[in-house]
């Protein structure tokens, strides 16, 4: 079972490097890996067993925080809406590509977090505002999906750890808080 024990910090050479497609068909270790990586963020969203396992909140884990340079990571992005337990997007993607993305950009009001970040880091991360993406799912079927959201901000923040982008890279040094007109904040 994967615990903080298992990530990676910054600092770590394996944060920076571009991650290796993964060959299908999927071997036994890569589906096994993406099955524990799944459980790693249903076990840091479950308040129970995050208090137990000593667990930061995760919506996101890619295998290069692991000290895996694979192009391999899960999302488990939870419903925002009260009346829908659905999550708004879960899965873990083999190769990920990012097909296509919107003009307009994006933030998060509050700013993000990495669970290979032990501190805080602040200003906005901008990010492209909805992208269409394609990747292998662990039955290795080829899926294309459109996110838009807080799901296009972490699908955005994962792919980036595959080619070693930290979030902080994105933030504007002189003003972190400086906004473009246009550029949609999420709260
Ligand atoms: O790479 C995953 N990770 O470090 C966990 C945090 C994920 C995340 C947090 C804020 C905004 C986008 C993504
Ligand atoms: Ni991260």
């Amino acid at each position: 079972m994967i615990t903080m024990d298992d990530i990676i910090r910054e600092g770590n050479p394996t944060l920076r490097e571009v991650a290796k497609e993964v060959p299908f068909p999927l071997s036994e270790a890569d589906i096994q890996l993406g099955k524990d990586m799944m459980e790693f963020l249903e076990n840091s969203q479950d308040p129970v067993k995050a208090e137990e396992l000593n667990l930061r909140g995760g919506v996101g884990l890619a295998a290069p925080q692991l000290d895996i340079s694979k192009r391999i990571t899960a999302v488990l992005v939870p419903s925002s809406d009260p009346e829908n337990p659905e999550p708004e997007f879960k899965d873990v993607l083999y190769n990920p590509k990012i097909l296509s993305h919107s003009v307009q950009e994006a933030c998060l009001g509050e700013g993000e977090g990495c669970l290979s970040v032990d501190r805080e880091v602040p200003g906005y991360v901008v990010r492209h505002a909805r992208i269409t993406i394609s990747y292998y799912d662990m039955q290795g079927k080829k899926q294309k999906v459109r996110l838009k959201n807080y799901a296009a901000i972490v699908v955005q923040h994962e792919i980036d750890h595959l080619n070693g982008v930290m979030f902080y890279d994105h933030i504007n040094e002189k003003n972190p808080f400086s906004l473009k007109e246009g550029i949609l904040v999420i709260d």
